[in-house]
C-alpha cells in the first residue's frame, strides 16, 4: 500500500497535471479510487467513478461540496490537492479556502509539490545554505513519531505546527507496512517536514521541590489548558491589605508539573528531527532562572532525538547516501569557548570565506547509538563551569551547547578518484545541525551574595547574550535581512541556525513557588516578547479571546496593542539595564540589578515610561480598558518615538557597536550617550503626561536617569575589560613570542661572539640592539598591564558607589 499510494501520487499528479487530456480511462480511476482511498475518502470514489467526473474537478468538488460532506472530509480533501498541488496549476480556476489557521505560515507554505515549492521556501539570508549542504531529496520515507499522551490530553495544543506529526487522524492517511512500522506517503511527509512552525515557545513549570514544600510556599502559578497559564501573586496593598494579582500569558504550549521529560521532548525537539535530514538548523534552549529545571528539561533531550535520528539515519534513503551523525559539546564561559569533551579545551570561532561559523579546534565525534551520547553528556557536564547559588547548589554559569550534526560523507572510490575532496569525505558535508542550548541561569548576573567583579563580569555577559538571543530570533522570524548575531558570542555561534532553513523551540522553565514570582514573571515575559513579536506570535494572539487578552499581563498586554512602539521602549529600558552588572538596587520604581528583571521592566518603570496606569492596586484586568486606550493614543503619535528607536538601534544593534568601534573609554563616546538618555527622559517626561504613574515617578525621573546613566557607564567599563583583558592576553601572547625569537637571536650572538675570531664590537653592538627590544617589549606589556589594573580598579570603584546608593 505504501507503494500504491506513491504511484497513484505519481499517475494522478502525472495525469492531471502534466497531461493535456483529462484522464477519464480505468486506470485513471483505479489511480483516484486509491488516492481518495489513501486519505480516508474512499466513499467520494465511486460517484466520481460513476459520474466519470475528471480529476481536474476535484477542486471544484470542496467549493460546490460534492460528495465531502463534514467539515473534516473537506479538509481532507483540501489536503489532498494540495498534495497533488492542484492550486499551484490550476491558478484561478481553484478555489483556494481560507488556510485553516496554520500560525507562522503562509497559507500555501510547505504545500506545493517540490517543482513548485523551489528551494524550502524563503530562507533568511540564505546565502550559505546552497552552497554547504546537499540539495537532498524531497521524497522521503519517514517513520512518524508516537503519538504523544499529552497531545491526546489536550488536542488542541499543537494543532497549528505540530498537529501533521501529532494527528490522531493520520492514522488514516497513513499505512502499516509488513515490518509493522508506521510508514506515511512520502509527499505528506515532506509536506509536513516544513510545516513546523519557525519559531515554538513552550513554558514547563516544574513541581515545587523539598525546599519549597517544606517552607509552606504556596503554588503560584496554575496551568489552565495546555496553551495558557495564570500566575498569582501575592501583594500588599498600601494599608497592607493582602491581596492577589493574576497574570495571564499564553503560549504555543505550557506544560505542567506532571509532564514527563518524554512529552516534552514530543512536544518540542520530536518534529523538528526530520526537518533536520532536510537541510534545517535547528536550536532549542532552555531560559528560565537559575534552579527552574533548565538542565532537568534540556538533559535527556539530545538523548531522545539522537534515538530518532539513528532511526532515521538507518532508513535506506539516508544510509544509501552515507549520512552520519556526529556530536559536540562545548560551552561558552565568560565570552569564550571551551570543548567540554576535549578537557574543557579553549577553542577559537571563525567564519570562513562564506561566513560559515567555524569552531576551530572542536571535537565532533561520531554517534550511533544512544548509550554513547550518554557517556558524552556525562563526561561534558562533568566539565562544564556551575557554581554555587541561592537557589541551586548546581548552577549553571555558562551556556552549554550540544550539537548534533547531520553530515553526508561521500563514496570512499570517489575520494580516491577526486584527490581535492579527501577532506569533504572525512568531514562530510553538512546536510543539517540540531543545537541544544542550556543557557546559565537567567539570574546569574545579580548574585546579590556573590557579587565579586568575575560575576558581575559573568552577570553582564549572560545579559548580553539572552538580549542578544532574542533579538535574533525576532529578527529571524520577522524575515529581516540583518540578523543581529553579533550582538554575544552565542549568538555568533549559532549564527548559521539564523541563516537559511531554520527552526527554534524555546524552552521557557519556571519556578513555581511564591517566593520566585518575580523571576517567573519575568521568565514568562521574556518568552511572551519572543513569542508575541514575531509574526506567528501575533497571530496567535490575534485570535485570542477578548477575556484572555483583557486579563494579560499588563506589558504582554502592552505589546499586543501595539507591539513595535511598546517593545522600542521597552528595549530602550532593557538596553540600559540590560547591560547594568552590579547588584540589586533598592528603589522599586528603578530597574533591578537583576538579569531576570533586567529583561523586564517593572510595570511602575513601564507606567512612567509610557503614561498606562498599571498600579499595584489593580488587577491586570481591572487596568486593561484604560490601559489600551493610553496604548492607543500613544500609538497615534508615532514620531515621537523615532528619538528612542535610533538611541535602540544604536545601544541595541551591536552590529553598529562593532561597525563604530569607538574606544570604550573615549569622552565624546560617553557624552554622546549620556546625552541620548537624557534625550529620552525628556521625551518621556513630554509625551506622557497622562499618567498617573507618571505623576508618581516623576520626581524620581532626574535619579533614574542617572542611574540608567551610571548602568550605561557601568556596562561600557565591563565591556572595555572585556575587550582591553582580551587585548592584554594577546598582547602578552606576542610579547612571549617576541622574547623566543629574541633568545634565539641571543642565543646565536653567544654562539658566534665564542668563535674565535669574533669581531667583540659587532657583538655590543648586535646585543645592545636586541636588548633594547627585549626592554621595549617588557615595558610595553607592562604599560598596559597596568592600563588594565586601573580600569579594574576604575570598575571596582563605580559599581561600589552604585552599591552603596
Ligand atoms: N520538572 C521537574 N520535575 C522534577 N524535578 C525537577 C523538575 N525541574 C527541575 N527539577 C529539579 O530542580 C532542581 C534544579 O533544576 P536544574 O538544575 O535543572 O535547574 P536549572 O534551571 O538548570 O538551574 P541553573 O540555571 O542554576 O543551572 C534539580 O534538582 C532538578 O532535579
Amino acid at each position: 500500500m505504501p507503494q500504491n499510494n506513491a504511484a497513484a501520487a505519481t499517475a494522478l499528479y502525472d495525469g492531471s497535471l502534466r497531461n493535456a487530456g483529462p484522464v477519464q480511462n480505468d486506470t485513471g480511476d483505479a489511480v483516484m479510487a486509491r488516492w481518495l482511498q489513501s486519505a480516508g475518502l474512499q466513499h467520494l470514489a465511486s460517484p466520481l467513478v460513476s459520474t466519470g467526473i475528471d480529476q481536474r474537478l476535484l477542486p471544484n468538488l470542496l467549493v460546490q461540496g460534492y460528495g465531502a460532506q463534514s467539515a473534516e472530509e473537506k479538509q481532507r480533501l483540501f489536503k489532498l490537492m494540495r498534495n497533488l498541488n492542484f492550486n499551484g496549476e490550476s491558478g484561478s480556476e481553484v478555489h483556494v479556502p481560507a488556510a485553516p489557521s496554520f500560525v507562522g505560515m503562509g497559507a500555501s507554505d510547505g504545500y506545493y509539490s517540490p517543482e513548485f515549492r523551489g528551494d524550502f521556501g524563503a530562507g533568511l539570508l540564505d546565502l550559505h545554505a546552497i552552497d554547504d549542504t546537499e540539495f537532498l531529496s524531497e521524497h522521503v520515507t519517514n517513520e512518524p513519531f508516537e503519538q504523544s499522551p499529552f497531545v491526546a490530553a489536550g488536542p488542541r495544543v499543537f494543532e497549528n505546527d505540530f498537529d501533521l506529526l501529532n494527528d490522531p487522524q493520520r492514522g488514516q492517511q497513513t499505512d502499516v507496512d509488513t515490518s509493522g512500522t508506521l510508514r506515511t506517503n512520502e509527499r505528506e511527509t515532506s509536506t509536513r517536514e516544513n510545516n513546523v512552525a519557525k519559531i515554538k515557545v513552550v513554558v514547563r513549570k516544574r513541581p515545587l521541590n523539598k525546599k519549597e514544600l517544606s517552607r509552606k510556599e504556596d503554588d503560584i502559578v496554575s496551568v489552565s489548558d495546555n496553551v495558557c497559564l495564570s500566575v498569582h501573586e501575592p501583594k500588599l496593598k498600601v494599608d497592607l491589605t493582602a491581596y492577589v494579582e493574576k497574570h495571564e500569558f499564553c503560549f504555543d504550549a505550557v506544560l505542567d508539573e506532571h509532564v514527563t521529560n518524554n512529552e516534552v521532548y514530543r512536544a518540542t525537539v520530536a518534529p523538528i528531527i526530520p526537518t533536520i535530514f532536510q537541510r534545517t538548523k535547528a536550536t532549542c534552549f532552555a531560559y528560565g532562572q537559575t534552579g527552574s529545571g533548565k538542565t532537568y528539561t534540556m538533559q535527556p533531550l539530545p538523548l531522545r532525538a539522537v534515538e530518532d535520528m539513528v532511526r532515521l539515519l538507518q532508513q535506506p534513503v539516508y544510509a544509501n547516501q552515507r549520512f552520519k551523525l556526529w556530536l559536540s559539546y562545548f560551552e561558552i564561559y565568560g565570552g569564550k569557548l571551551y570543548d567540554l569533551l576535549c578537557e574543557r579545551r579553549k577553542l577559537c570561532m571563525r567564519e570562513d570565506g562564506r561566513q560559515q561559523v567555524c569552531i576551530v579546534g572542536l571535537e565532533e565525534f561520531e554517534v550511533s547509538d544512544v548509550q554513547i551520547v550518554k557517556e558524552f553528556i556525562e563526561r561534558g557536564n562533568a566539565a562544564r563551569s556551575t557554581g554555587s547559588t541561592g537557589a541551586n547548589e548546581e548552577s549553571s554559569r555558562s551556556h552549554a551547547i550540544l550539537q548534533l550534526v547531520v553530515k553526508k560523507h561521500a563514496e570512499i572510490k570517489e575520494s580516491k578518484r577526486n584527490s581535492s575532496d579527501a577532506n569533504d569525505s572525512k568531514s562530510g558535508k553538512l546536510v543539517g545541525k540540531m543545537s541544544f542550548i542550556d543557557l546559565a541561569g537567567s539570574e546569574r548576573g545579580a548574585d546579590t551574595t556573590d557579587n565579586d567583579r568575575q560575576t558581575r563580569i559573568e552577570g553582564a555577559e549572560i545579559n548580553k547574550s539572552l538580549l542578544a538571543l532574542k533579538e535574533c530570533i525576532r529578527a529571524l522570524d520577522n524575515d529581516q535581512i540583518h540578523i543581529p548575531f553579533r550582538g554575544s558570542k552565542l549568538t555568533e555561534v549559532l549564527r548559521d541556525s539564523f541563516v537559511g532553513n531554520s527552526r527554534t523551540v524555546m524552552i521557557s522553565c519556571i519556578s513555581p513557588n511564591a517566593g520566585s514570582c518575580e523571576h517567573t514573571l519575568n521568565t514568562l515575559r521574556y518568552a511572551d516578547r519572543v513569542k508575541s513579536l514575531s509574526k506567528s506570535g501575533n497571530a496567535r494572539k490575534d485570535q485570542l479571546p477578548s477575556s484572555v487578552t483583557g486579563n494579560k499581563d499588563s506589558s504582554s498586554a502592552a505589546l499586543l496593542t501595539n507591539p513595535v512602539d511598546a517593545e522600542d521602549v521597552y528595549e530602550l529600558n532593557q538596553s540600559i539595564k540590560g547591560l547594568d552588572v552590579g547588584r540589586r538596587i533598592g528603589e522599586r520604581e528603578n530597574f533591578y540589578r537583576n538579569p531576570v528583571t533586567d529583561y523586564e521592566m517593572p510595570s511602575t518603570t513601564f507606567s512612567s515610561n509610557y503614561g498606562f496606569s498599571g498600579t499595584e492596586e489593580n488587577g491586570g484586568a481591572s487596568v486593561s480598558g484604560t490601559m489600551d486606550r493610553d496604548r492607543l493614543e500613544l500609538n497615534g503619535s508615532l514620531p515621537s518615538f523615532s528619538p528612542k528607536t535610533n538611541y535602540i538601534q544604536r545601544a541595541v544593534d551591536p552590529e553598529a557597536k562593532v561597525q563604530k568601534a569607538s574606544p570604550p573609554r573615549r569622552k565624546g563616546s560617553r557624552d554622546e550617550k549620556s546625552e541620548r538618555l537624557a534625550n529620552n527622559v525628556r521625551k518621556d517626561g513630554t509625551s506622557n503626561t497622562s499618567s498617573s504613574t507618571q505623576q508618581h515617578s516623576s520626581g524620581n525621573r532626574s535619579t533614574s536617569a542617572t542611574k540608567q546613566y551610571e548602568a550605561v557607564v557601568l556596562d561600557e567599563d565591563v565591556n572595555a575589560i572585556l575587550e582591553e583583558e582580551e587585548a592584554l592576553i594577546a598582547a602578552h601572547r606576542k610579547e612571549i613570542e617576541e622574547t623566543m625569537e629574541i633568545v634565539r637571536e641571543e642565543m646565536k650572538l653567544l654562539a658566534e661572539v665564542d668563535q674565535p675570531g669574533s669581531l667583540v664590537d659587532n657583538y655590543v653592538t648586535q646585543l645592545n640592539f636586541v636588548l633594547s627590544r627585549k626592554a621595549a617589549s617588557l615595558v610595553s606589556l607592562q604599560a598596559r598591564l597596568a592600563r588594565f589594573q586601573q580600569r579594574l580598579k576604575e570598575q571596582e570603584i563605580l559599581s561600589r558607589k552604585k552599591d552603596h546608593r
